[in-house]
């Protein structure tokens, strides 16, 4: 058995990252990768880049045959400057082959050409991501109707009909998407609510431009059946009346939820301790039940954004070369953007939580429609908020619902981290036309709360 200095297991974003960093510091790096078509990881292959491309062609009027076509060119540009990122470093070796523990330290790869290869990792990194899940419904995982994400961005013709199951992050954005496509969408999920954590008045919003658009929603259902008619799938779901219903679809995406991809690591034969819903328990340092096995990103449990597998990275390079320091419990701002249109972006408090948490703010707040940009871009959809704190005039929550929000909450969170007054984004001279230019006015006078 080859003992190598580091054993990383999958080509993920926190993973490749430190596999470069180790490489570059003269150590030895082994990155076992199951697929060939992962190279890269989980985002620049099926997740953020591809469909974040395609939301933008839907944009465009590009049609989905093409707009696929020219995804798939992107993404396996993409999956080679990944892998030449790796390859090209003479301490990285990049394995194909799927891994699973045999011990603690010890690990076997089952290789694509049937031979089983083992490994002693004086240091292993887990980076093996989160897949698709299929709730238990009756007919559902047998249905020649479904699709998860990754396949739904590789159909070879645009579904007419369309249900997706979960109105979260993926099942939102791919509503926008598909209805840009042409396809008539109905999103069914099982709670009331969609957008939880959001102010009423922003999830209302939301919902209402997404039902301007022709989007269908059916929220608070309970789906009963999946069967098939005329060469569709039949969803039957029951609504909270208990009344049911069946409508019909030529595909159904499901978006339920992604769980940690641990369940082929063979983890039984370790003492490496994972939750209930499979994740991998780790402690601030990202360190799991075993010393020296840490695990990174989205198979840890907890926010599955690229951003944090990647602020996984830092935060062991500061353990293994660093002053020790950065921590999980550091990320106190933390943003997040769904990318529908316009894009939805929100970093700290919402104005719910301030209440219930009962802090004093102000609060700032405009409708999109009165940024000139907005109007440039034909869509003045949307409405700016932001909190902040009165006795220090910092920032203390933001959620902007605008186009380009994706951008310019990055400013926001400039500002919280570097504890800037508002009065910097008030006062500051802006290129113009644009929409971080709204900071000007946003900021000039707060509004009553009770607006
Ligand atoms: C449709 C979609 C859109 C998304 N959009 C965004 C977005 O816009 N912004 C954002 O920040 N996040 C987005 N996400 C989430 C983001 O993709 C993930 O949080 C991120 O990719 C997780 O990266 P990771 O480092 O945990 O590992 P991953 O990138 O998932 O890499 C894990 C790798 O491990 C490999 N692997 C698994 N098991 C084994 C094994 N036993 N042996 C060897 N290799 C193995 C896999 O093949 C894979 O390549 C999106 C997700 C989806 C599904
Ligand atoms: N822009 C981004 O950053 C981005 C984009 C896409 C995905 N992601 C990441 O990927 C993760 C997975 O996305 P997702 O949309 O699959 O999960 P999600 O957790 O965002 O949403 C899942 C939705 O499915 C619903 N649901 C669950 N079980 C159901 C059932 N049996 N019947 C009906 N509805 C059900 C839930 O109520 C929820 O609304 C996200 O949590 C996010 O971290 C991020």
């Amino acid at each position: 058995m080859e003992t190598v200095k580091n054993i990383i297991i999958g080509f993920g974003k926190g993973g490749k990252t430190l596999a470069k960093f180790l490489a570059q510091h003269g150590e030895q790096v082994l990155v076992i990768e199951k697929s060939k078509q992962m190279y890269g990881g989980t985002c620049i292959n099926i997740a953020c880049l591809p469909s974040k491309r395609l939301i933008i062609e839907a944009a465009h009027g590009t049609s989905f045959e093409d707009a696929v076509d020219g995804k798939n060119v992107m993404t396996s540009q993409l999956r080679q400057k990944n892998y030449q990122m790796l390859a090209s470093e003479d301490n990285i070796t990049v394995l194909d082959g799927t891994a699973h523990f045999t011990g603690n330290h010890t690990i076997d790869v089952q290789t694509p050409d049937g031979h089983t290869l083992s490994y002693k990792g004086e240091r292993i990194f887990i980076n093996t991501g989160a897949t698709s899940t299929i709730p238990d419904i009756p007919g559902l995982k047998d249905s020649r109707f479904l699709m998860n994400s990754t396949q739904a961005m590789d159909q070879p013709k645009l579904p007419r009909e369309l249900v997706i199951i979960g109105g979260g992050y993926i099942g939102l954005e791919f509503a926008n998407m598909f209805t840009s496509f042409g396809s008539h969408v109905t999103v069914l999920d099982h709670h009331q609510t969609l957008l939880p954590r959001e102010d009423d008045d922003v999830a209302e919003m939301v919902i209402q431009n997404f039902k301007d658009n022709g989007v269908r929603f059916e929220v608070g259902v309970d789906i009963k059946a999946i069967g098939e008619q005329d060469n569709q799938a039949a969803i039957t779901f029951a609504r909270t009346d208990n009344r049911e219903t069946t409508i019909f679809a030529d595909k159904i995406l499901v978006a339920t939820g992604r769980k940690p991809a641990t369940a082929a690591l063979d983890l039984q034969n370790t003492d490496i301790k994972v939750a209930k819903n499979g994740a991998i328990v780790v402690d601030d340092l990202l360190h799991t039940s075993v010393p020296n096995v840490w695990a990174i990103g989205d198979v840890k449990g907890g926010p599955q954004f690229t951003y944090i597998s990647l602020d996984d990275f830092r935060i062991i390079k500061d353990e293994l070369f660093g002053n020790k320091e950065r921590r999980i419990s550091d990320r106190l701002i933390v943003p997040t953007n769904v990318f529908i249109e316009p894009s939805l972006a929100q970093v700290g408090l919402t104005e719910r939580e301030a209440q219930k948490q009962e802090k004093d703010y102000l609060l700032f707040k405009m409708p999109a429609a009165a940024i000139p940009k907005a109007k440039v871009l034909k869509d003045t959809r949307g409405l700016l908020k932001v909190l902040v704190d009165p006795q220090t005039n910092l920032i203390i929550g933001a959620t902007l619902y605008v186009q380009e929000a994706q951008e310019i909450i990055n400013m926001i969170v400039l500002a919280m981290r570097a504890k800037l007054p508002y009065q910097m984004l008030r006062d500051q001279i802006y290129t113009h036309p644009t929409i971080s230019e709204a900071f000007n006015d946003l900021f000039k006078q707060s509004v009553d709360k009770k607006e």
